[in-house]
């Protein structure tokens, strides 16, 4: 929508094809977002779960050869931004390291 689509107190909003494309692409987004949310909190869950066996089990909870292969994967697939994303999922599972 440009300025001139912009609707004041005087024009009546017109809804455009742009408008139904904005709407629909955030209604995917959002429910993206709540997805990803979803699989974010279960894979805190997992590796809570893994910690605690692995210290019941008299290991650390913090494997840090595991953490590298993890960060690498999300490299490979999402360059530099999927290490912040790799190292946020590890922090949320694991807490600060
Ligand atoms: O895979 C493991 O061994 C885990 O403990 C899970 C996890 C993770 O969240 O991915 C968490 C802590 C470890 O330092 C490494 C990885």
């Amino acid at each position: 929508m440009n300025t001139a689509d912009t609707p004041t107190a005087d024009t009546p909003t017109v809804v455009t094809s742009d408008d139904d494309a904005v709407h629909c692409g955030r209604e995917r987004i959002d429910a993206l977002d709540a997805q990803i949310t979803a699989l974010v909190l279960s894979r805190v869950e997992a590796s809570r779960q893994i910690q605690a066996a692995r210290v019941a089990d008299g290991g650390r909870r913090v494997d840090l050869r595991r953490e590298t292969e993890i960060i690498g994967r999300y490299s490979a697939a999402l360059g530099r931004p999927g290490i912040a994303i790799a190292m946020a999922l590890l922090e949320l599972g694991r807490g600060r390291a």
